[in-house]
């Protein structure tokens, strides 16, 4: 084994431990967010580990690296050899009818060998005793079996072999696993998945695979643990001999062995057909050089093993992240948008129950006429149904004392027949009137109470299902004010008052022994009572009663409605201390695990970047160059050595965001991080490289050597562009500033330092930025949102328009940063210069204004700038057309001074 291979495994060990700790804690968290019970089942299923995802890890990190030689026992003996640089092992072999027995090499302090029964030492064999003197293992003692013993203890042993050589790495073996004739494939295949992450070698005898060859690879893939393959062939011969050996005509055999693979769906045809898996990982190799290419085989395998468990883990965090962070932004709509529900539930009540009361109050003539205009319209039909009506009990004369059949009706069933006719005349005309004024409310029902409906609706999906919904029975209450009370089929307030006035008038006929009840009677009857309707006093009664009905409702609303605040103030006060374990607990935990997985996942493929010359140093950290990494090139490493875990927290929080940060134009390309475990081996420090896009220099600087004024006008629409962005991500830079914008060779800009990047969601009001371009909600500790950044712009420009670094009178250098905080809070702000152009002016005033809410969002300011810098263009152009006129006529007609200063202002501000 070489040294190189030495390395690679003791770094894959060191990995291995670091991915397993960091699943450890990751499971840890995971534990802790079930057992807060705090998130709901639906939630907690999908942040979980799913079983692929733990096996995938588990597998690789808890198991330990073994070369598992398989094919040609005598060769893998030979490699063995060849592999520790000793011959522990005899290479040639008798044939053996009975079989090989199963060897395992590891890593002692001592060379010795034992015998082992299923992972027991024990020295079964006193041959062994007398082995341990000699240089290799005796074959008839130890490496063959003896069935015919009858012995199956000593026949299943595994003959151990430590070797104390140093290129024998602790923490790594080699299984030499005898041919199925010896152990069968179920056999074989719990060894390999035993304990083991094997590195498949399998030894051909021969130019060809045999039959036994053949059927044991057939087995093998069906075997679950994924399977690649390096397959060594010394004496096969490729097909094409190559460009070095043009003469040599290739032998019957060539490239028999890759076409047999090929057949085994090991290897890949040169083409795979689309659609078709592409059988990965195996290789063949030809002639002796089999130990390089096991080194790079087994570099190779490990490799990717690794990288697919820091896939793994990485992708178990970014998804437990986005979850959390999807978790905060709903909590933090509810907790901005359920107070404005219920206010907007409140008004929109009270203006339904003010314009119904006016109803009430002003359109009693109106109501009068409908009154009147229903009962004009379905007087003639009703009396033609009056007519032909007939009562319930039978009319006859014979039922009444001294009458004759056909003739009049006793008083008594006159009376009855009234009451009878009263019913009709009621139930149709107070259908209809109410069909009327239903019609004229639905109007006002449909605007006012559709959108207030929606509302509540919104409030009860946020109320505890467990619970009677408080919304419901709003709506419950609401329906009875406003839409039962007035439907036909239960209107029995309507219904009541016709009833009332028919039944005075019923009481006040007189029965006469004489009349006979007939279709003139019945006519008449109902005329009459339609005729003692007054619809004046109908609808005075009527909306008196509704006036009644409205102001109990809304009473009722009122109290619900109460009932609703208090229930959600309870549950928001609840969801706010979830909310703040989330960002303070959950979420910082989970980003710093994000970052060490994506950092071990960087290193395994790109390795440790290599730091060049300083080019600059903040307050976190120091930046440097590096050539190149991960094929970028020139990169920027910003190295930062968190001090505590507080700090590890913030900084794993924010960078998360900025890796998901989709890449854009105006943002610093990101890409990728390493955490450097030895920087500080004494204090246990690490220091995070974070590697980005290197540019040629920062804005700060560039002013400081001067830029054109069209320029500067460009810097600003690229970084507002960029500030742009990052809200739309649903970001706050919180640290818009002159150093942390770039700009490339054509000084075109790109934002930097997304360290304080954070989503809205998990703001806290944590004090962070650099004091002049700080808003100042952000000293005083309030919530602040994005517009912190359109405050930071707004300073930006003030510094673009002067096209100096020199700071504003206001904020002189000597001031405390306690001072300028209480300037700015004061609403002192920088100056204004008298080159300065007055839309910028005004742009600028508006950006620092104090009310975060008055400040523009940046889809204004840009198209905004942008009119501005085309003004400025243009003018440029006239400029230069008039000074290249002057230089040919040789006078300007005019002052020359009033073109030089323009060109100056538009060319050089
Ligand atoms: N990607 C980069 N390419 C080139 N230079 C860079 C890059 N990133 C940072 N720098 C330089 O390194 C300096 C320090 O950057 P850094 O982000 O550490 O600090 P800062 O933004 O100046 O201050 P702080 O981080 O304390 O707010 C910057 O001013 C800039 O000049």
């Amino acid at each position: 084994m070489s040294a190189a291979l030495v390395l690679e495994i003791k770094k894959h060990l060191q990995i291995c431990k670091l991915l397993r700790q960091n699943f450890r804690d990751t499971k840890l968290c995971l534990k802790d967010l079930v057992q807060s019970g705090n998130f709901d089942s639906e939630f907690l299923a999908q942040v979980g580990v799913l079983r692929s995802e733990d096996l995938c890890i588990t597998a690789t990190t808890e198991n330990t690296p073994t070369l598992i030689l398989l094919g040609d026992y005598a060769a893998s003996l030979a490699l063995v050899n060849a592999i520790v640089k000793r011959p522990i092992l005899p290479e040639t072999l008798p044939p053996s009818p009975i079989g090989w027995r199963l060897l395992r090499i590891s890593y002692g302090v001592r060379k010795g060998y034992s015998l082992s029964v299923a992972g027991n030492f024990e020295v079964i064999d006193g041959a062994l005793a007398r082995a341990a003197g000699r240089e290799s293992v005796p074959v008839h003692d130890n490496l063959l079996m003896n069935k015919e013993s009858g012995d199956t203890a000593s026949n299943e042993a595994v003959l151990e072999i430590s070797v104390d050589d140093e290129l024998m790495v602790s923490g790594w073996r080699i299984l030499v696993v005898p041919n199925q004739r010896t152990l069968t494939m179920e056999a074989s295949s719990k060894i390999f998945s035993e304990g083991t992450l094997p590195v498949f070698v399998y030894n051909i005898a021969g130019r060809t695979l045999s039959e036994e060859d053949t059927t044991y690879l057939s087995q093998l893939r069906t075997v679950p643990t994924h399977v690649s393959i390096l397959f060594l062939c010394p004496d096969g011969e490729p097909l094409s001999m190559g460009p070095d050996s043009p003469d040599v005509i290739p032998s019957q055999s060539a490239g028999e062995v890759h076409h047999q693979l090929l057949q085994l769906g090991y290897l890949a045809p040169p083409e795979t057909p689309e659609g078709q898996p592409r059988p990965t990982g195996c290789d063949l190799v030809y002639g002796d050089q089999q130990l390089p290419a096991i080194d790079s085989f087994a570099k190779m395998t490990l490799h990717s093993r690794l990288l697919e468990v820091g896939s793994c883990l990485f992708s178990i965090h970014e998804r437990i992240l986005k979850m959390l962070t999807t978790f905060a932004f709903d909590v933090a709509r509810d907790l901005c948008i359920t107070p404005k529900r219920l206010i907007y539930v409140r008004e929109k009540e009270t203006s339904l129950f003010e314009d119904l009361n006016g109803v009430a109050n002003m359109k009693q003539a109106e109501i009068e006429n409908i009154i009147q205009e229903t009962v004009a319209s379905i007087k003639e039909g009703l009396l033609d149904e009056v007519e032909n009506f007939s009562p319930s009990y039978s009319l006859s004369a014979e039922l009444v004392e001294g009458a004759v059949p056909g003739g009049p009706q006793s008083p008594k069933d006159q009376q009855l027949c009234a009451e009878e006719i009263r019913e009709v005349v009621l139930s149709k005309i107070s259908s209809a009137v109410v069909n009327r004024l239903m019609s004229s409310l639905n109007c006002l029902r449909e605007t006012v109470t559709g959108t207030l409906y929606r509302c509540l609706e919104g409030l009860e999906l946020t109320e505890d299902k467990s619970h009677p919904s408080a919304a419901n029975a709003l709506k419950r209450i609401f329906d009875a004010a406003y839409q039962i009370q007035l439907n036909p089929a239960t209107s029995s307030s309507i219904r009541h008052v016709f009833y009332e006035r028919l039944r005075q008038f019923v009481q006040s006929l007189h029965w006469s022994s004489s009349t006979t009840v007939n279709k003139e009677w019945k006519r008449e009857i109902a005329s009459e009572m339609i005729r003692s309707l007054s619809a004046s006093k109908l609808a005075k009664n009527i909306l008196g009663q509704f006036k009644l009905k409205l102001q109990q409702a809304h009473e009722h609303f009122l109290t619900s409605v109460r009932q609703l605040e208090q229930k959600h103030a309870e549950r928001l006060e609840k969801v706010e201390k979830v909310r703040l374990s989330v960002r303070r607990q959950y979420a910082p935990k989970m980003a710093k695990l994000a970052l060490e997985s994506a950092s071990t996942k960087d290193l395994i493929l790109h390795g440790q970047p290599k730091l060049g010359k300083e080019i600059g140093r903040g307050q976190y950290g120091v930046v440097f160059a590096c050539d190149s990494w991960a094929g970028f090139s020139p990169c920027a490493i910003k190295s930062i050595v968190p001090p505590d875990d507080s700090h590890w927290y913030d900084l794993s929080l924010e960078y998360f965001y900025t890796r998901c940060v989709p890449k854009h134009p105006r943002i610093i390309s990101f890409y990728g991080s390493v955490i450097d475990y030895g920087y500080n081996v004494h204090n246990e420090q690490a220091a995070v490289l974070f590697v980005m896009e290197r540019m040629p220099r920062d804005l700060h600087s560039a002013l400081k050597c001067g830029i054109p004024w069209i320029t500067r006008l460009q810097i600003a629409i690229d970084v507002i562009e960029g500030i742009r962005f990052l809200h739309s991500q649903g970001l706050v830079h919180r640290d818009i500033k002159l150093k942390n914008v770039l700009l490339d060779k054509t000084y075109r800009a790109k934002l930097t330092d997304l360290g304080f990047c954070k989503p809205q969601a998990l703001l806290s009001g944590s004090v962070v930025g650099t004091p002049i371009h700080m808003a100042p909600e952000i000293f005083t500790g309030q919530k602040y949102d994005h517009s912190v950044d359109i405050y930071a712009f707004g300073i930006l420009l003030w510094f673009l328009c002067t096209g100096s670094v020199k700071l504003p009178t206001a904020f002189e250098p000597s001031m405390s940063k306690d001072m300028l905080r209480s300037s700015v809070r004061k609403g002192i702000r920088p100056e204004r210069l008298p080159y300065f152009d007055e839309q910028c002016w005004n742009m600028m005033n508006a950006c620092w204004s104090s009310e975060p809410y008055l400040r523009p969002l940046p889809g204004h300011i840009e198209p905004k700038l942008r009119e501005i810098q085309h003004f400025y263009k243009q003018g440029c152009q006239i400029a230069r057309t008039i000074k290249e006129t002057e230089v040919v006529v040789g006078d300007s007609g005019g002052s020359p001074y009033c073109h030089l200063d323009f060109v100056n202002t538009v060319t050089n501000g």
